[in-house]
């Protein structure tokens, strides 16, 4: 017990906004270079490689790409044909004037447009240029750093004080019994130690030390100062190119003392606005003609990257010829959740995923080798989603784990090692029995080619419109162009005298879609005997990987297999036989060359 208690405690609560869309918005003075900066990084191409679409949503909003040696190294291995890597969510929000918290300059407008971000890039003018006004008169990055500290800080007081009084208010009408009037008791403190940290301790929110219960309460507030900032140093060319500034160690000193740990980060919108339109090669270039040696002067990856992270946004990689693709997840999200920013099917069929870290996939230099180090892990639902983790979704109403050839059991081999399976349609005319599967293609083009088991046929692309139907719909939200092909359904036809053997591989299942049972079962979970009903201590999943345990024990032996035998109280098999009637399946429209044999004896069977 302790134990567990102890791991609940260790995850922490994430301060600010749940979900995974989040984004960051660039904050400072008027005129100390924000447009100019947002400018340059809305057109600015960080993942050159990657020809993938960068979307300005408009002119204030716009989509930039977060660079990553993983994700370019995963295009270069896979070559896929379209290539998207993670994005960070980036808003432009006109300067802040002082005052601003009681109505000066666009006022509460601004620090609306503030509370809607997740984050701060906060720019901080530290270049001089006479021809640039400062809307202070000079310029002195610590007064500027100072008045909008002011100004969140006492927008955020405003806003408690509010929510206190409303707490006063209520607080007569509290008992002492209930537990609701408990958690408003609490609710009230948490929103008085918000309040100390601010007026007291003069701290911004982020920096005090809260429990996990008290960050929900500051997360319902949407608070200013609970938002991660990134210091934005906004120098001259020239202060970028030698490294020097007389305000930089001043603004550390101001960061370390007012908001210990937040990053800092120079750079100069004037190089970066010359350097947008060059290509890699010129960059370099460039920086060895400023004498700054062979790199990439351009700090803007830098930057994305840290507003990335501050948000505690991770990513996880999907990959195969059609696409490799990086998705943005919030850090500590469990596998569903993380299948879900793809499409919410995956989520709400979720079943497991295959997951390799990247790591081991560099290491062991191909899917196959990561496999045979026994580094591709299935995953179920409490796993923890990590930085760089390539996944393959898999998802449905159930899924059977079928054998794959290399493995047969109960006499069954299929090219796939798991198919989902919708539902299982009898005989008529025109076509024979036959079940409607889901299968992920990765799983196909792993396997040898050939496609066709050794029992079994599979036909695609057979009766027309169902068949090899695309499994996707809008894979993201906002662009409903994009489609998620990777699963797709296929009929999978089983000669009759094989069904048995497929059966048996099937009753090893844990569970079957409810349209897979004769009407009137109760539920698709109780078909097969639970594990309560049969004494072989079977795992929950059944896999081809797994290690047999003993119940398989037709495995590799042809025919039949002995499931339904001992122990069991239901024949599955002979359950599924009286759905079909086998007599009268005619030869199907378009039945290829490969099943030929399967047809003649079709075309043989007896008329009803
Ligand atoms: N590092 C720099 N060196 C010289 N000039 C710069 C630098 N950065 C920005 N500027 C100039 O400062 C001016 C103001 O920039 P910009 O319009 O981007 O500011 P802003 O912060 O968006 O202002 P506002 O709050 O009014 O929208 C522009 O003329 C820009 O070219
Ligand atoms: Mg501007």
């Amino acid at each position: 017990m302790p134990p567990k208690k102890k791991q609940e405690e260790a995850k922490k609560t994430l301060l600010g906004r749940p979900g995974n869309n989040l984004k960051i918005g660039i904050v400072g003075l008027p005129n100390v270079g924000k447009s100019s900066f947002f400018n340059t990084l809305s057109q600015t191409d960080l993942g050159k490689a990657a020809n993938f679409p960068y979307a300005t949503i408009d002119p204030e909003e716009a989509r930039i790409p977060v660079p990553d040696p993983r994700f370019d190294w995963l295009c270069e291995v896979y070559k896929p044909a379209s290539k998207v890597p993670a994005f960070l969510t980036c808003i432009d929000i006109a300067g802040l004037t002082a005052g601003a918290s009681t109505g000066a300059g666009l006022g509460n407008a601004f620090l609306s447009h503030v509370r809607a971000v997740d984050g701060i890039f906060q720019c901080v003018r530290a270049f001089d240029d006479a021809e640039v006004i400062h809307v202070e008169g000079d310029v002195d990055p610590l007064r500027d750093m100072q008045i909008i500290s002011t100004e969140l800080r006492l927008k955020d007081i405003e806003w408690v004080e509010k929510e206190l009084e409303k707490h006063k208010k209520n607080a007569r009408s509290l008992g002492n019994v209930s537990l609701a009037d408990k958690a408003k008791k609490e609710e009230a403190a948490t929103v008085e130690k918000i309040y100390k940290i601010l007026t007291e301790e003069n701290k911004d929110v982020r920096k005090g030390t809260w429990t996990n219960k008290e960050i929900e309460v500051i997360n319902s507030l949407t608070l200013l100062t609970a938002k991660p900032i990134t210091y934005l140093v906004n120098l001259s060319e020239r202060d970028f190119v030698r490294k020097k500034n007389k305000w930089l160690p001043k603004i550390k000193a101001w960061i370390d003392e007012n908001n210990p740990g937040d990053s800092l980060i120079p750079f100069s919108v004037a190089l970066e606005e010359r350097l947008v339109t060059m290509s890699d090669e010129e960059k370099i270039e460039e920086a060895e003609k400023l004498g700054m040696g062979k790199i990439n002067p351009s700090a803007l990856g830098k930057i994305t990257t840290a507003g990335y992270a501050s948000l505690d946004l991770i990513r996880y990689f999907t990959c195969g010829p059609d696409e490799v693709r990086a998705w943005t997840i919030r850090k500590g999200l469990k596998a569903p959740q993380a299948a879900g920013v793809i499409h919410s099917d995956f989520e709400n069929k979720f079943v497991c995923g295959e997951i390799m870290a990247f790591e081991d996939l560099k290491e062991f230099g191909s899917e196959a080798q990561v496999k045979a180090n026994g580094k591709l892990r299935q995953q179920g639902k409490p796993y923890e989603v990590q930085d760089g983790d390539i996944c393959y979704w898999k998802s449905g109403h159930a899924v059977a784990f079928l054998p794959t050839s290399g493995e047969p059991r109960g006499g069954f081999t299929l090219p796939y090692t798991s198919l989902t399976l919708h539902a299982l349609t009898p005989a008529s005319e025109g076509s024979p029995a036959h079940i409607y599967c889901q299968v992920d293609e990765s799983d196909a083009v792993r396997l040898p080619a050939g496609g066709v088991g050794e029992n079994g046929q599979i036909q695609e692309g057979l009766m027309g419109g169902m068949n090899g139907h695309g499994y996707g719909s809008s894979a993201d939200g906002e662009d409903g162009e994009e489609e998620y092909a990777e699963m797709r359904e296929v009929r999978l036809y089983v000669e009759a005298e094989k069904l048995q053997p497929l059966f048996s591989a099937l009753s090893s299942c844990s569970a079957l879609h409810a349209s897979l049972l004769p009407s009137g079962e109760p539920s698709s979970f109780g078909f097969f005997p639970s594990n309560d009903d049969i004494d072989d201590g079977e795992g929950e999943w059944s896999d081809a990987d797994e290690e047999d345990d003993g119940e398989q024990d037709g495995e590799g032996e042809g025919e039949g297999g002995e499931e339904g035998g001992a122990g069991r109280s239901i024949d599955p098999v002979s359950r599924f036989e009286s759905l079909i009637d086998w007599g009268s399946v005619p030869k199907p429209l378009g039945w290829d060359e490969d099943a030929e044999e399967v047809a003649a004896r079709v075309e043989d069977a007896p008329e009803p």
